[in-house]
């Protein structure tokens, strides 16, 4: 079910199908979507179901075997130079940022993509200036890449994403291998190039992430979209989520898992049914507010 949202949609897929030199089976098939502006989409589905190969034809490395792609109604040319305007809207942060990283220091690595669209050099030093401090690089700006960890390539590579200040963010699995305080600074750093009006769609298995993250979800199961909607549509919809073994957030379940009396609000006389928490630090604050009730 693909539900429309209000917002002006940005990238549209139509009818897409996608199959890899020498498969026999295509990896996307008829798979029709909608990306709306100023969102965090959050696309969800098994390995192998597609999400990499949806990303890479949305950024135009890959070209799609029959249907449209499209920015904001106007359906993507394949030349150089379309290409090349393409993907300053549209910005990819690779699964491995190995793949991404191109030249010999972080500060090389960033100028590189600046260099590319032809800035004056007053304007690609601005920028390089600014997305070093953006992302808190400034102390690794000369470091060679091949010293930095995983977790500094990766947010190397999200920032020469950035420099090229893209409408629209695809970041396929952003968080893979990085540990949970690398993923907090890295989750942060997401919220603050959303809240400067960036789009995000973040490709990932990790349910527990995407819940706490996303507005709107998309499921994609063998390279066709299940489900488009709203996230707490998405993570209310129990069936398909255990049809499909994806299992369900953590913290929904847990706040499933009590008692009615703590899932209700009090309001006036009401007692009301409250949505799921989206952190721990909510559901610690409702179970606390309901003890001070009793
Ligand atoms: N280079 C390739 N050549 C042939 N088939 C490929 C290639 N890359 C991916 N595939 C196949 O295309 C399908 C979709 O793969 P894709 O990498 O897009 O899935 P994914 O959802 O991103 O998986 P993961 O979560 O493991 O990253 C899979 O069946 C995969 O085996």
């Amino acid at each position: 079910m693909i539900i429309l949202d209000n917002s002006p949609s940005l990238l549209q897929f139509e009818n897409v199908f996608y199959t890899y030199p020498g498969a026999n089976q295509a990896a996307i098939e008829d798979l029709s979507l909608s990306i709306p502006a100023g969102k965090r989409t959050a696309i969800l589905g098994h390995n192998g179901c597609g999400k990499s190969t949806l990303l890479l034809l949305a950024d135009g490395l890959y070209r799609c075997s029959a249907g449209v792609i499209s920015w904001q109604g106007k359906p993507m040319q394949y030349q150089a130079r379309s290409l090349n305007q393409w993907r300053q809207r549209i910005g990819l942060a690779f699964q491995d940022p190995e793949q991404q990283l191109v030249a010999a220091t972080v500060e090389e690595d960033i100028s590189y993509g600046l260099c590319n669209l032809q800035l004056s050099q007053s304007e690609i030093v601005a920028r390089l200036d600014q997305t070093l401090s953006d992302f808190n690089l400034q102390e690794l700006a000369n470091r060679p890449l091949h010293y930095l960890s995983l977790g500094q390539k990766r947010r190397v590579a999200l920032a020469g994403v950035m420099a090229l200040q893209p409408q629209l963010l695809l970041l396929d699995e952003p968080t893979a291998y990085l540990d949970r305080l690398q993923t907090r600074h890295l989750m942060q750093e997401l919220d603050r190039i959303h809240g400067n009006g960036t789009t995000i769609v973040m490709a990932t298995h990790d349910l527990d992430l995407a819940y706490g993250w996303a507005d709107w979800a998309i499921v994609l199961h063998q390279g066709r979209v299940l489900v488009s909607d709203q996230a707490d549509q998405v993570f209310n919809n129990v069936t398909l989520l255990e049809q499909l073994e994806l299992g369900m957030p953590t913290l929904w379940e847990i706040w499933n898992a009590l008692p009615m009396a703590f899932r209700d609000t009090a309001n006036g006389t009401l007692r009301e049914r409250e949505s799921p928490p989206k952190t721990v630090a909510e559901l610690r604050s409702r179970l606390m507010q309901y003890q001070h009730c009793q």
